[in-house]
């Protein structure tokens, strides 16, 4: 008991020790909330309170799996349930399938699952989509989803055509879903609270089993999730809810903020704690992280506060390319690691999107830094194993009709699409599976005898192997691999790409027999192929991730939520790409976006480096790059910029390469395109040398800037480079003050006009 409270701070204790009715712990990054959900726990054990009473729910498997390891070592033996929502939906959803209309064995579509599912019935139905992509369309249904809005309940709404066509179009795709005995990832809590909802008598039995109910990153719930949330928490109300607002970074996926910040109306009497005190981070990547969000409008301030040594400086670099930056980089790693001070672990290199991950990765790997890319999903998305996964999911879900297209014909077996279309036509006029259709195949209109003979052989397959069905999860793989003929079929192949598939559900064979071991380890796991598919569909980012061996790690920053690392590179602080160009028109996307970086930011614990190049490409085009306006705001004395290699390797005195940051960020760093092109390094200079050197003027410094009131819509303006061109839009006033200029050969451009060279055109 003491030993648990013993490394706890007051404020952390006061929570720890909370035991009835409500308790919302409010606090910014590394106060130590996760480490009082899990203290908590052991303290409730600690109490007599039955561990399968206590449930704790956060949002990925990564943390679930830690705050479990952090449980059983804080009280060994005892089984809490810990895990991510979306598993804990899968588990309740399997219990009350029928409720639903569901089979228990219900299949989880994945995001393209549901978009061909969509597919599918918009092409049924026949309705004009107007152009709305699938992807809209899905992406509409998913809202109305997160929203708790049944197929039955949306509305249109007038003057609103994609509305129009989500209406038709929901209600058609949930009942195929609900046909092929299938849920997509929204179901997954839609069903739950729906039914939590409807059914009091449930919702009072699960109150009162599920009596301390806790949730990390509760700044991430949305709508569904409250409602479950709310649902548990009714004759119980022992809700444990931890959050930071302004790490709230999943808007795009229905989060919705008012959860916490209206938790005091929602639950009259709450405690309220706030922990002040960050334990993670040195005081200038705290400064950093604050004076940044605190440009956000709608937040509550906090007050943070650390006793961490001083540590040094927060980097801010600029560099030449997107080339240029993933060397110096590692460079620096090297150096660290070289000299003992750091060993590869010890890094994170972090950005906005994935898609900038292959400059550092392709760098990376010819300096032979050992890395892992943070990319959990990406496994399972491959053909071939959804190939061979789909037979597992027909053999554990006949109904699932999207298995059975999949499957049907690979590896190729002669029955093409007419036939499967056939097959389809009969199954939706008979009320039954295509599966089912597949078995009256000869008497299917316009299916020939030869094809109906070839049907009826891929239905013995089906069959043969539905005696693996539940078993463990290595032997149905094996029997997929060896009746479907996939080993033949790409084995006989002398195609690299063909064997490179082979080896691919080689590994998945590998990756179930893992799988059958751990769940062997736990006691009252389920080794079988249901409990393998539900973790093959339930992957998240981070479940790839090992942080046991020696290796820099590559990651988004929506995945870096909740981690630290003692250093921490962010890369491509640019517009357009943090803050996204999505949210350019928009400052609600814009807050998120600061909040993205500021989640980023701390999870930086002794050095931070934050970086931004001249040039970077970027999907497929190379673009001049214009320094993030968040880089403005950060504060001044906390900040220098960098010299990533040794001082001696340079050829230059420190103060030429270190500049202190002005009140304004000097206009050197922000030279937003160099007047003379940078220099390329020297063979003996590394490359930072060169943008460092050039970033500080040694390249000669450009005219002074003209001030931003001066440009007017429509007026002509000249660029050093880009020539001349025509103001087409301005925002945004002072430092911040922005144009869209539009060049005859260079098209549209957008520049911050406090850092760009743009002069009115004929003006010296
Ligand atoms: N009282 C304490 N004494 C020493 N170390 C602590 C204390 N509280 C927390 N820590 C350490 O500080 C770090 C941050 O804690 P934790 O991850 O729980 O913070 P958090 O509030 O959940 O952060 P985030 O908002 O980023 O998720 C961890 O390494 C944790 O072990
Ligand atoms: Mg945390």
């Amino acid at each position: 008991m003491t030993q648990l409270l013993e490394g706890l701070n007051p404020a952390q204790r006061e929570a720890v020790e909370h035991v009835d009715g409500p308790l919302l712990i409010l606090a910014g990054p590394g106060s130590g909330k996760t480490r009082v959900v899990t203290h908590r726990i052991a303290h409730l054990l600690s109490l007599g309170v039955p561990a399968w009473q206590i449930l704790a729910l956060t949002f990925t498997n990564k943390a679930a799996a830690e705050m479990r390891q952090r449980v059983e070592r804080l009280a060994p033996g005892q089984r809490v349930w810990v895990s991510t929502f979306h598993r804990f939906g899968a588990k309740m959803l399997r219990q009350y399938a029928d409720r639903v209309g569901l089979d228990p064995n219900y299949t989880i579509y994945d995001a393209g699952d549901a978009r061909q599912t969509l597919k599918r019935v918009v092409e049924s139905l026949k309705i004009p989509v107007m152009g709305y992509t699938p992807d809209r369309i899905a992406a509409a249904i998913s809202k109305a989803k997160n929203r708790l809005i049944g197929p039955e309940e949306y509305k249109p709404r007038s003057g609103n055509p994609l509305s129009e066509i989500v209406a038709a179009v929901y209600p058609a795709y949930q009942q195929r879903l609900l046909a092929s005995s299938a849920v997509d990832f929204d179901d997954l809590l839609l069903h739950i609270a729906r039914l939590l909802h409807d059914d009091t008598e449930l919702r009072k039995q699960l109150d009162e089993r599920f009596r301390y109910v806790m949730v990390d990153e509760y700044q991430d719930t949305n709508r569904a999730q409250y409602v479950l949330l709310r649902a548990l928490s009714v004759d119980y109300p022992n809700l444990a809810a931890t959050g930071d607002p302004d790490q709230s970074i999943y808007g795009w996926r229905g989060a919705d903020l008012n959860n916490i910040l209206e938790f005091e109306q929602d639950y009259p009497g709450v405690k309220v704690v706030r922990l002040e005190q960050n334990y993670r981070s040195t005081p200038a990547i705290l400064s950093v992280a604050d004076t940044l969000i605190a440009h956000n409008k709608r937040r509550k301030p906090k007050s943070l506060f650390t006793e961490n040594p001083d540590g040094l400086p927060v980097r801010l670099v600029t560099y030449a390319d997107g080339d240029d930056e993933a060397r110096s980089v590692a460079m620096a790693m090297e150096e660290a690691v070289k000299s003992g001070r750091r060993r590869w672990s010890d890094f994170a290199v972090f950005y906005r999107v994935n898609a900038l991950s292959r400059t550092v990765e392709r760098v990376f790997r010819k300096r032979q830094i050992p890395f892992q890319m943070v990319r959990g999903q990406e496994f399972y998305q491959r053909r071939e194993i959804k190939d061979v996964l789909a037979y597992c999911q027909l053999m554990n879900n006949p109904k699932d009709d999207l298995a059975f297209e999949r499957t049907v014909n690979s590896p190729p077996r002669g029955i093409g699409s007419k036939t499967v279309g056939r097959l389809a036509d009969y199954a939706y006029r008979h009320g039954v599976s295509l599966l089912d259709a597949a078995r009256d195949a000869p008497q299917v209109e316009g299916v020939t005898k030869r094809t109906a003979m070839l049907v009826g052989k891929f239905v013995a397959l089906v069959d043969t192997l539905d005696a693996y069905a539940a078993g463990p999860a290595e032997e149905a793989v094996g029997a997929v691999l060896e009746h479907s003929g996939y080993r033949k079929h790409y084995g006989d192949s002398d195609s690299e790409e063909d064997l490179n598939r082979l080896a691919n559900i080689e590994e998945l064979l590998t990756d179930a027999r893992q799988f059958d071991e751990a769940m062997a380890e736990e006691e009252d796991a389920e080794a079988n192929l249901e409990a393998y598919l539900e973790r093959t569909w339930l992957v998240n980012e981070t479940d790839g991730w090992d942080d046991d061996t020696d290796k820099v790690t590559l990651m988004t920053l929506h995945a870096a939520k909740g981690l630290e690392f003692p250093v921490v590179f962010l890369l491509a602080v640019e517009d357009g790409i943090l803050p996204h160009e999505r949210s350019a028109a928009d400052p609600t996307q814009l807050e998120e976006e600061r909040r993205l970086a500021f989640v980023g930011i701390t999870r930086a614990e002794q050095e931070l480096q934050l970086s931004h190049a001249l040039r970077r490409d970027y999907r497929g085009q190379r673009r001049i790059a214009i320094p993030s306006s968040f880089l403005m705001e950060l504060p001044t004395g906390v900040m220098e910029v960098a010299q990533t290699a040794p001082t001696d390797e340079l050829g230059l005195a420190p103060d030429e390469l270190i500049g202190d940051w002005g009140d304004a960020p000097s206009e050197e760093v922000y030279r937003h395109e160099p007047a003379e092109p940078v220099a390329a390094p020297t063979p003996t200079a590394t490359p930072t040398v060169g943008t460092a050197a050039a970033l500080l003027g040694s390249g000669g410094l450009a005219a002074p800037r003209v001030s931003p009131d001066a440009f007017k819509v429509g007026m002509a303006v000249e660029h050093p480079e880009l020539g001349v061109g025509k103001v087409l839009t301005l925002s945004g006033n002072g430092k911040g003050r922005r144009a869209a200029v539009v060049f005859p050969e260079h098209g549209e451009k957008r520049f911050v006009l406090a850092f760009s060279p743009l002069r009115p055109a004929g003006r010296p």
